[in-house]
């Protein structure tokens, strides 16, 4: 699917930069880049987003440095900004866009709000789906300032959840390891990578020639959008399973080794753990499984690995975990890989445990 991937705020800039990054020639998915925040440093900080799509705004309300999880001063600096805003996205969405997605850091004052100012605009002017990609925070053990992150995630979520078509969520506290902070750059920086392999996996799915003649159900823009459709939250689950391609070695001297026949019942093998794998392990948030309402698993591997039944299976197996009559899936062939990889969304999510407990935190400031 063709994004053009905004990021707003210190996290959804960063986010976005490395979305840029894991882009490959072969399966391009990044049409265009831009970023937004009240802070110069992190804007200075990107690398993949060039510096004319970097755009600083706010600089009577936050001066250049952020707004430290203010949400009214955040919203005011996107108030007084909104053209300014919109024009620059307007600006950076090229005719083959096929989706626009916005990713952002749910608990702070500036990305959120900016955001939630211009996202119902964005999707009137260009009628694209746009999607939040939003990141869910870890609290700290102060009381109080939990209360105020939490209370901060709460309002972006609900304000997102009604301007933008879909929200993906990642949740910093499943993905930090114990004893990590996640107000910590270097753990940031891999939870970004981890939470861009999947979303990177997710978008290319599709894209490229490595797809043309080899798979009999490549997955399209098509079916991500029509998951997508379900609304509400999304979560990805993902898991990949090196292979070991069988060869043959001509004149039994293993000078001339070719590729040897496949044994079927290893390809189901592999399909069917990998798929139990990316959908019972950690999802980018975690859910009840019946709580998605559409599916979509997206099997990756050399073109012979995909074996026909193994995969129909697989998505039989995901309507009956989900108890959803709504599972696409479809096929991402790489010819010259050494593994099949595995890419379950799961979208339409009205529930979920992670959100519930920062209510409850929430609440408790009354
Ligand atoms: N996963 C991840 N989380 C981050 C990153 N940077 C910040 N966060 C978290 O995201 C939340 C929002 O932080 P920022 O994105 O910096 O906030 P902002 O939108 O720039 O707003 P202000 O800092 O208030 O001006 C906080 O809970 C951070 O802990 C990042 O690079 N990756």
């Amino acid at each position: 699917m063709q994004l053009t991937v905004c990021g707003f705020g210190g996290a959804g800039g960063r986010i976005a930069d490395r979305l840029v990054a894991a882009d490959s020639d072969d399966r391009s998915f990044v049409v265009e880049s831009v970023a937004f925040d009240t802070d110069q440093r992190n804007l200075s900080a990107l690398d993949g987003i060039p510096d004319e799509q970097r755009h600083l705004y706010g600089v009577i309300e936050a001066e250049g440095e952020g707004v430290d999880g203010d949400r009214s001063v955040g919203a005011a600096a996107a108030e007084s900004a909104a053209t300014e805003l919109t024009n620059a996205v307007d600006d950076a969405v090229p005719s083959q866009t096929e989706a626009i997605l916005c990713c952002v850091g749910l608990a702070g004052g500036s990305g959120a709000t900016a955001l939630s100012r211009i996202a119902d605009e964005l999707s009137r002017v260009h009628g694209l789906p746009v999607y939040t990609l939003g990141v869910l925070p870890d609290l700290p053990d102060d009381d109080t300032e939990a209360q105020g992150i939490a209370k901060n995630a709460l309002r972006a979520l609900k304000d997102l959840s009604s301007t933008t078509d879909s929200v993906l969520l990642f949740d910093n506290a499943l993905w930090t390891k114990s004893g990590e902070s996640a107000t910590d750059p270097a753990v940031w920086e891999r939870l970004n990578d981890t939470l861009t392999e999947r979303i990177a996996a997710l978008f290319a799915a599709g894209e490229g020639d490595l797809n043309r003649g080899v798979a009999e159900q490549v997955v399209d823009a098509s079916e991500v959008s029509a998951t997508f459709e379900a609304g509400g939250v999304a979560t990805i689950g993902y898991a990949s399973q090196e292979i070991e391609r069988p060869t043959e070695s001509r004149f039994g001297l293993g000078i001339l080794e070719t590729e040897g026949e496949l044994d079927e019942t290893t390809a189901i093998k592999a399909i069917e753990s990998t798929s139990r794998r990316a959908v019972r392990g950690k999802l980018t948030v975690e859910i009840d499984l019946d709580a998605a309402r559409r599916g979509l698993l997206i099997v990756g591997g050399p073109p012979e690995w995909l074996n026909r039944q193994a995969v129909a299976d697989a998505r039989s197996w995901l309507a009956q975990e989900t108890g959803s009559t709504e599972i696409r899936g479809g096929d991402m062939p790489t010819p010259d890989s050494n593994e099949i990889t595995m890419i379950a969304l799961l979208t339409g999510i009205n529930e979920c445990p992670r959100v519930d407990a920062l209510k409850t935190v929430a609440d408790r400031a009354g």
